[in-house]
């Protein structure tokens, strides 16, 4: 059976961030991700898992300036000592809340950029990220590369899924694994089943919402319940992130989830 992770950057967003924990457990979620912790203290998140009885299941690695439009740091040429600082901070909060794995993201390359360019990013990406997994790996984690659709995020380095298995054989630590978010996935390449089924092995945590809108996963062109019965006869029994942004109340918006446990109301 599939755990589901609420998403807390995106859902239970009625409530203040630290609230948003005990939100979560209460509809029947299990486990919690979202994009960052360094705006709190590890204490002060594992008060709220601990209250909650919720698990971590997933946070990114510092992006660089976000505010700024930068969207990670770690196939960006120059950036390297900037990357590895990332790693151990984000390092120091998984083993403080217990979180199995940290999400690298790979950053944006320059708008037109050629093939020279594009090499320069993916041999910093490459390094980067075996040092990332060794790291990880001494503290028994795992670190999560993930494409991502270039319409929601232009110019992000990480689009496609053969672009990530290439990157993953060449890097070859068994701990540096795939992000599967289907959401993105929809997006660039469709496909969603043989994709999931080709690629499993290396399957490290999946994401899910509704195409194209981004809202709950029963709204929009992507039949979830097909996909969920295929993960099902794949033997996933690890978490699924619920990273949509819902189309009205959290909560209200949870009917899809109900064979699984949430509870709408
Ligand atoms: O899909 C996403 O947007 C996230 O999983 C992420 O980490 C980057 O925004
Ligand atoms: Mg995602």
């Amino acid at each position: 059976m599939i755990r589901l992770a609420a998403n807390l950057s995106m859902l239970f967003t009625e409530h203040d961030f630290l609230e948003r924990f005990a939100a979560a457990a209460d509809a029947g979620f299990s486990g919690v991700e979202y994009l960052f912790p360094y705006a709190y203290s590890p204490d002060t998140l594992r008060s709220a898992l601990e209250a909650s009885g919720l698990q971590q299941v997933l946070f990114n690695l510092p992006p660089g300036d976000w505010e700024a439009g930068e969207r990670g740091v770690a196939s960006l040429p120059g950036r390297e000592a900037e990357f590895r600082d990332s790693v151990t901070e984000a390092l120091r909060y998984a083993v403080a809340l217990d979180c199995p794995r940290v999400h690298a993201m790979a950053g944006l390359i320059p708008e037109g950029a050629d093939e020279s360019t594009r090499q320069a990013h993916h041999a910093t990406y490459v390094a980067n990220l075996r040092f990332a997994a060794r790291e990880a790996a001494k503290l028994g984690r795992e670190v999560l590369i993930e494409p991502i659709n270039t319409r929601d995020m232009p110019r992000y380095f990480l689009s496609h899924q053969d672009q990530a298995m290439a990157v993953l054989q060449e890097v070859g630590e068994p701990n540096l694994r795939l992000q599967f978010d289907l959401y993105h996935c929809q997006i660039m390449e469709g496909d969603l089943v043989r994709h999931l089924e080709c690629q499993f092995e290396h399957i490290g945590h999946i994401q899910i919402a509704g195409v194209p809108e981004r809202h709950e996963p029963d709204v929009g062109e992507v039949h979830y319940p097909a996909v969920f019965e295929r993960l099902k006869e794949l033997g996933y029994v690890d978490w699924v992130g619920c990273e949509y942004r819902p189309a009205g109340n959290t909560r209200a918006g949870l009917a899809w989830g109900r064979p699984f446990g949430l509870r709408p109301e």
